[in-house]
């Protein structure tokens, strides 16, 4: 799969709704009626992070619940990108960008959203073709003021921001040009995880995909 093709897959997971939401889960027991949950709410792209012993099995369990686009987050490594793929994962996520990182995705066909914080990273994955980027960590590297600074040199490349993001700021975020859609944690909160809240998770879900942009 090309930069481009990768993008243009990013861009249709990216427009179905305005949040993706980062899941951290621990217990693959939990990823079905939190997949189900955050679907029927209105949110079917989901970013499960490898950052838990449980992240792939659960992206197998997710991969299952109709509605949903499962994706891998936290890919740093060849072998992340292997093991998300083998794992079901539709398209991948990372907090940066090496080469090595973006030449796997491109040959396992994996569509890959990856991170830039800066005009440099950004600028340097638009030459390769990537002109869809995660924006990480949003509000530490500079916020809805930052990324809209970009916007004016670099009409091209649109960002889904992530790290920081909350219903506090999101439509700073969802209201710039170069904003495709935002991720965040906030629609799955441990303690609702933990508890099996699934019907306070639908309706933070619901509420996140009615947030204009
Ligand atoms: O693990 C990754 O690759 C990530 O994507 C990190 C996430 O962007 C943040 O964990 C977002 O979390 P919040 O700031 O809580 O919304």
């Amino acid at each position: 799969m090309t930069p481009t093709e990768a993008s243009e897959k990013a861009l249709e997971i990216c427009q179905l709704a305005p949040i993706v939401p980062v899941l951290v889960v621990e217990d693959v027991a939990h990823a079905g009626p939190l997949a189900a949950a955050l679907v029927a709410g209105g949110l079917p792209a989901l970013e499960v992070t490898l950052r838990t012993d449980a992240a792939l099995e659960v992206i197998a369990e997710m991969a299952r619940i109709e509605g949903g686009v499962v994706g891998a987050g936290t890919l740093l490594t060849p072998e992340d990108v292997k093991r998300a793929k083998d794992a079901g994962a539709t398209f991948g996520v990372s907090p940066g960008a090496t080469d090595r990182l973006l030449d796997a995705c491109e040959e396992a066909d994996l569509p890959l959203l990856p991170g830039a914080a800066t005009a440099s990273e950004a600028m340097r994955l638009f030459e390769r073709g990537y002109t869809v980027q995660k924006f990480f960590p949003a509000e530490a590297a500079g916020g809805a003021s930052f990324l809209k600074s970009l916007s004016s040199p670099l009409p091209l490349i649109r960002f889904c921001p992530t790290g920081g993001v909350s219903p506090k700021n999101a439509r700073d975020y969802l209201s710039l040009p170069n904003v495709v859609c935002a991720g965040g944690s906030w629609v799955a909160p441990k303690e609702m995880v933990a508890s099996g809240d699934w019907a306070g998770i639908e309706r933070l879900a619901a509420e996140a995909a009615a947030l204009p942009r």
